[in-house]
């Protein structure tokens, strides 16, 4: 089966000259599909780059990166805006919800525009939020609007989740339960999902962990078991 994702030399610099930044640096792997992957290193070493470059956010300054067998480094602004609504959901630090809009509104916004989405009260149910459809974010914590976020990602059932901090601005428990969604939208639906987080424990839970060092791939690891997410030590 062909990977996820598959990169070769991905590099991107920012600026010119002495003052170049070099966020990432030849960075060549493949994730296979239907992992987690939990992307980790220090702030600035490349992962929020790199991220937004296989999610189809931001273009390479040189090297290739490929989603299944379509090449999205060669592709059109149309083509990867047609790639990110079709097989990428997003989730971030912080859950960009509207505030007039209740949880199920919140969305609906994804599935009216969607090819086959599920129904928003089953996305809403996947994340453990079936009593909260008609709440508006103001109502809820911290960790239910991050939840309602998740579901809104993965309402148009894409391929790849890509999760950025998703669990910054939550405490431990409440992240704990996010990552339990994650792991649950991974095992249900068989979404790829990537986290990128400063939390090293999260790695834990992940099939495959991603070291990144200085815009570099420094190590992978493999875990041989892994943590249940309601288990992580913060
Ligand atoms: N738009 C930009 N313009 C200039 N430099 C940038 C830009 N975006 C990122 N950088 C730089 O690229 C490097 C990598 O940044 P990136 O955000 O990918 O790191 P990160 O590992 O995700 O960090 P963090 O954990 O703090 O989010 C950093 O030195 C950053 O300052």
């Amino acid at each position: 089966m062909q990977p996820a994702f598959r990169t070769e030399a991905l590099s991107k610099t920012y600026g010119e000259g002495p003052a170049a930044v070099h966020a990432l640096r030849e960075v060549t792997l493949e994730i296979p599909r239907g992992e987690v992957v939990v992307l980790l290193g220090p702030s600035g070493s490349g992962k929020s780059t790199f991220l937004n470059i296989i999610g189809g956010l931001d273009r390479p300054s040189s090297g290739k990166a490929w989603f299944g067998d379509q090449c999205l480094t060669e592709m059109s602004e149309r083509a990867l805006t047609q790639y990110r609504r079709s097989h990428v959901g997003f989730v971030f630090q912080f859950y960009n919800l509207m505030p007039s809009l209740t949880a199920r509104e919140n969305v609906e916004l994804v599935t009216e525009i969607s090819n086959d989405p599920m129904d928003a009260g089953e996305a809403l149910r996947l994340v453990g939020l079936e009593g909260r459809l008609d709440h508006f974010p103001a109502q809820m914590s911290g960790g239910e609007q991050q939840r309602v976020a998740i579901a809104r990602a993965i309402a148009k059932r894409p391929a790849v989740l890509f999760c950025d901090e998703p669990t910054g601005a939550l405490d431990s428990t409440t992240g704990r339960r996010v990552l339990q969604v994650l792991n649950d939208v991974n095992r249900e639906l068989g979404t790829t999902v990537l986290i990128v987080t400063h939390a090293a424990a999260t790695a834990a839970m992940a099939h495959r962990v991603l070291h990144f060092t200085d815009g570099q791939l420094r190590e992978t690891i493999l875990n041989e078991t892994r943590a249940d997410p309601a288990e992580i030590e913060w």
